[in-house]
């Protein structure tokens, strides 16, 4: 049996992670604990699940490495800088893997899979992420990670960048930048999490699209993470790409 801390444990996500935690058979939720309570409830973890929030998933990742406990992370907000800073507390701290999914969806990140083979076939590219309008964050992490992907495929590819001859805007109307790559955020009541990756050239348009209808397609993912987090083969893991086998 793994036994299982959850951080963010009454929010949207955590409260489905403890769900799905206590339905795996070879699993024990060990410690639920929210905003307020005493991280050493986790003491007695092996894995600890964070869904927080950006604003304080730092202080949690650095408490559980300091601990040298295993990490699976889902909170979003992780830029380049942040993962430096996380790898310099695993080079201070024996012990404990961590791995950051930006989403645990499946067919997420076979989103961002295809998304990042086709970008350099064609000129144009755009990422538009769509979720509920409680969400704390925008871009969503899950965009910010494609358009890094993508980045990084156009880059590899030596594919120029996407034409745009836009020289009058309001501020936002062509989203935001990252690493070259437009990301427009929409926060729509009804909505969960949504995305479309945008391709364009040659007469032809070609988009990708990702559905989550509900949390609890994120959890074969999450429960996943939590199988093979101790035998990860770097002690920093940026999405379930490599558990996937892509
Ligand atoms: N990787 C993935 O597949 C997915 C990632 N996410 C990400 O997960 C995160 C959480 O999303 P969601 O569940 O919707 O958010 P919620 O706001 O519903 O849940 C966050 C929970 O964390 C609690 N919290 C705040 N501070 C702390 C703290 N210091 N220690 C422990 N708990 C704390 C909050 O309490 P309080 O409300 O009192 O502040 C709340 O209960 C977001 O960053 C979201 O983008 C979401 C879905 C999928
Ligand atoms: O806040 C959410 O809901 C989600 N957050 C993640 C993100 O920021 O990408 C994952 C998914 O999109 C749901």
């Amino acid at each position: 049996m793994i036994k299982v801390g959850v951080l963010g444990a009454r929010g949207r996500m955590g409260a489905e992670v403890c769900r799905a935690v206590e339905g795996a058979a070879d699993m024990e939720l060990v410690a639920a604990v929210d905003q307020g309570d005493d991280l050493a409830a986790l003491t007695g973890a092996e894995a600890v699940v964070d869904f927080t929030n950006p604003g304080v998933v730092m202080d949690n990742l650095r408490w559980c490495v300091e601990h040298g406990l295993h990490a699976v992370v889902g909170t979003s907000g992780f830029d380049p800088a942040r993962l430096d800073t996380v790898r310099g507390w695993q080079a201070a701290n024996p012990g404990g893997n961590v791995l950051i999914a930006p989403n645990f969806g499946v067919g997420a990140v076979l989103m961002m899979h295809f998304a990042q083979k086709a970008a350099p076939f064609f000129d144009s590219v755009e990422v538009v992420e769509t979720h509920h309008p409680n969400k704390l964050d925008a871009p969503s992490g899950t965009a910010y990670r494609t358009a890094e992907l993508i980045a990084a495929a156009r880059a590899e590819a030596g594919t120029g960048p996407s034409p745009d001859a836009t020289t009058t805007e309001l501020d936002g109307a062509r989203g935001t930048d990252v690493g070259g790559v437009r990301v427009h955020a929409i926060r729509m009541a009804g909505a969960i999490a949504h995305q479309e990756v945008i391709l364009g050239g040659h007469g032809e348009i070609f988009t990708l699209r990702h559905d989550s209808m509900n949390r609890e397609s994120f959890m074969p993912g999450v429960l996943l993470g939590v199988r093979k987090v101790a035998d990860l083969p770097d002690r920093l893991t940026v999405g379930i790409e490599s558990l996937l086998g892509l």
